[in-house]
């Protein structure tokens, strides 16, 4: 196994996706997370795991609900009662990171 080809977007097999890519072990702090804190341009933590929801958020039965928490911590919206347990399988499609340093 050739460990220097990490990349998980092979051109031969990946599909046209939206979604967003990472790198695996890939950190972040709260600090640029906030950076991404618009419409366009949306990430949010949840459980100190970072998401690109930026192709969701036209999507979000709640509508602009999600961007209530935009660039930051999102865990209590996203525990809220008006989420059913499935949403916990649809967001590891959109997952970039970890929170850096989550208890700072
Ligand atoms: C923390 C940010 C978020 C907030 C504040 C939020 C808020 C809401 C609200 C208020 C509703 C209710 C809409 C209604 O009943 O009319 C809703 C529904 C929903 N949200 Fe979110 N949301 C957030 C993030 C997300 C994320 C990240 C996902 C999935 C990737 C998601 C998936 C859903 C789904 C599937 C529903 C419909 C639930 C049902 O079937 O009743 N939400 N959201």
């Amino acid at each position: 196994v050739d460990k220097h080809s990490t990349s998980v977007t092979d051109h031969r097999i990946s599909k046209p996706s939206r979604k967003p890519s990472y790198r695996a072990g890939q950190k972040f702090t709260l600090v640029e997370v906030s950076s991404h804190n618009r419409r366009d341009d949306l990430w949010l933590v949840i459980d100190g795991k970072v998401y690109d929801f930026t192709s969701f958020v036209e999507d979000h039965p709640g509508g602009d609900a999600i961007l209530r928490y935009a660039g930051g911590d999102a865990t209590f919206g996203f525990k809220g009662p008006q989420h059913p347990d499935r949403v916990w399988d649809m967001i590891p499609d959109y997952f970039i990171g970890e929170l850096e340093n989550p208890r700072e």
